[in-house]
């Protein structure tokens, strides 16, 4: 392998004022402008060869991920790619625990978020130069893995004949998003359905009596055979929770998302003793910040679902560690994907659980929101409600260079428009 020593990164502010149709709104976050904080590495090797990576937010505060991704630069820029992944485990921790900077996470929050753009932005480089897409350089090293052992026969075949042909199966959050109107929610789920769509995720958690009226009619939309869940983002205490979710029951849901506080992990046990016996489980995950909080997730019989997230753990190493523990635990993985570039990057995840972790496509499916991916060079690639393996070599969060200055904040054009309009 060529040494390719990175000689540069660069991170920009980059923002999308979905705020303003109200995509993406949830009971917590009920003006989200999906942003990222935008990382490209440069090498001494080949002008043309970068490596792209990003982590989301959702609008003000991003200006501090793109900080504290470059007070974590310093470790990054002198290395060589060769030197990153001959000793991954190695610079992971590099990077994680600066004893200087280590003090502002540890893995947890802003740093972590940091550590996640820069990484992704390396798996990307590296994958660039092995001029693979992700899932086929993960296939090594199962040697001394048990788990990985066990589900070595069958890989081509589950990569070549079905995810090729099929594709992995998909739900949909862009249907009802909290601030949409029922007459857009009916609207956009009949679209939905004629598309294909049969599992639909509806934001609840403000309001019981709006949950009920908007649970009630996606129910009828859909009918009794389609797939619901729902998901609170957090918005209640534990009783809350357990109260509220009972009142939903009738209309089947086969999950309760984020029902609390995302630390509070024996909470969420109880409330997944206490729903059991309506058959419906919790998932959590989107803001789970390390695989330490998995673990004891896993351990505590606290979920049922395990949302990874390509940006808020630290990247593709973090994430194998909780795919192999999901595995271990006999839970499905059902990724989070709500948000700028998260569809395309956890799709490489997804991919590699089935083929080499899992085998299985029992009670999972991968989030899909329709909002942003023409901002990509390759965007996610959907068809018949089923995610298509990306082909570009990379990790797929390469961004259009028009995009992105466009919608740089404060600059960009977007958002010196919208500065205008708000002045007048
Ligand atoms: C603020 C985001 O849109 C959030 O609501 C996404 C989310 O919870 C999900 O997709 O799940
Ligand atoms: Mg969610």
């Amino acid at each position: 392998m060529q040494e390719n020593k990175i000689i540069k990164l660069t991170v920009r502010d980059v923002r999308f004022p979905t705020s303003l149709e109200q995509h993406g709104s949830d009971a917590m976050h009920t003006d989200p402008d999906y942003s990222v904080a935008y990382v490209v590495l440069e090498t001494d090797s080949d002008a043309a060869l970068k490596g792209y990576g990003l982590t989301f937010t959702v609008g003000r505060g991003t200006e501090i991920v793109v900080c504290a991704v470059k007070a974590l630069s310093t470790l990054v820029v002198g290395k060589t790619l060769k030197e990153i992944v001959s000793d991954f485990r190695g610079f992971y921790r590099l990077l994680s625990s600066d004893g200087q900077m280590r003090w502002v996470g540890p893995e947890k929050g802003v740093i972590q978020l940091a550590t996640a753009a820069i990484l992704n932005a390396v798996w990307d480089l590296w994958a660039r130069v092995e001029g693979k897409v992700r899932n086929k350089p993960l296939k090594t090293n199962t040697f001394e893995c048990s788990i990985l052992l066990k589900v070595v026969c069958g890989k081509k075949n589950r990569f070549h004949t079905q995810m090729l042909k099929e594709g992995y199966p998909a739900y949909t959050t862009s249907c009802a998003w909290l601030g949409y109107t029922d007459q857009q929610l009916t609207q956009l789920c009949s679209e939905a359905l004629a598309q294909g769509w049969t599992k639909f995720k509806v934001k609840v958690g403000a309001d019981l009596q709006d949950d009920i009226r908007r649970c009630s009619l996606i129910r009828k939309l859909i009918g009794p055979n389609n797939t619901l869940m729902i998901d609170a983002n957090q918005r209640w205490d534990v009783n809350e929770a357990i109260t509220w979710v009972t009142k939903l029951a009738e209309f089947h849901p086969l999950w309760i998302e984020e029902p609390t506080c995302p630390d509070d992990v024996l909470g969420h046990a109880s409330i997944s003793k206490a729903l059991a016996p309506l058959g419906i489980g919790v998932a959590t995950g989107e803001q789970c910040h390390n695989r330490v909080m998995f673990k004891q997730f896993l351990q505590a019989a606290a979920l049922q679902f395990v949302q990874i997230d390509s940006c808020r753990v630290g990247s593709v190493n973090e994430n194998l560690a909780i795919i192999l523990m999901a595995a271990k635990f006999n839970v499905p993985v059902c990724p989070h994907a709500g948000g700028v570039g998260l569809c395309e990057l956890v799709q490489h995840l997804i991919l590699f659980d089935y083929i080499s972790v899992s085998a299985s496509l029992n009670n999972r499916m991968c989030e899909y929101v329709d909002h942003l991916h023409e901002h990509f060079e390759s965007p996610t690639i959907i068809r018949n409600a089923h995610y298509i393996p990306p082909k570009d070599p990379g990790y797929s969060c390469e961004m259009l260079e028009e995009s992105v200055q466009k919608h740089q904040y404060p600059d960009g054009e977007v958002w010196r428009a919208i500065e205008q309009q708000g002045k007048q």
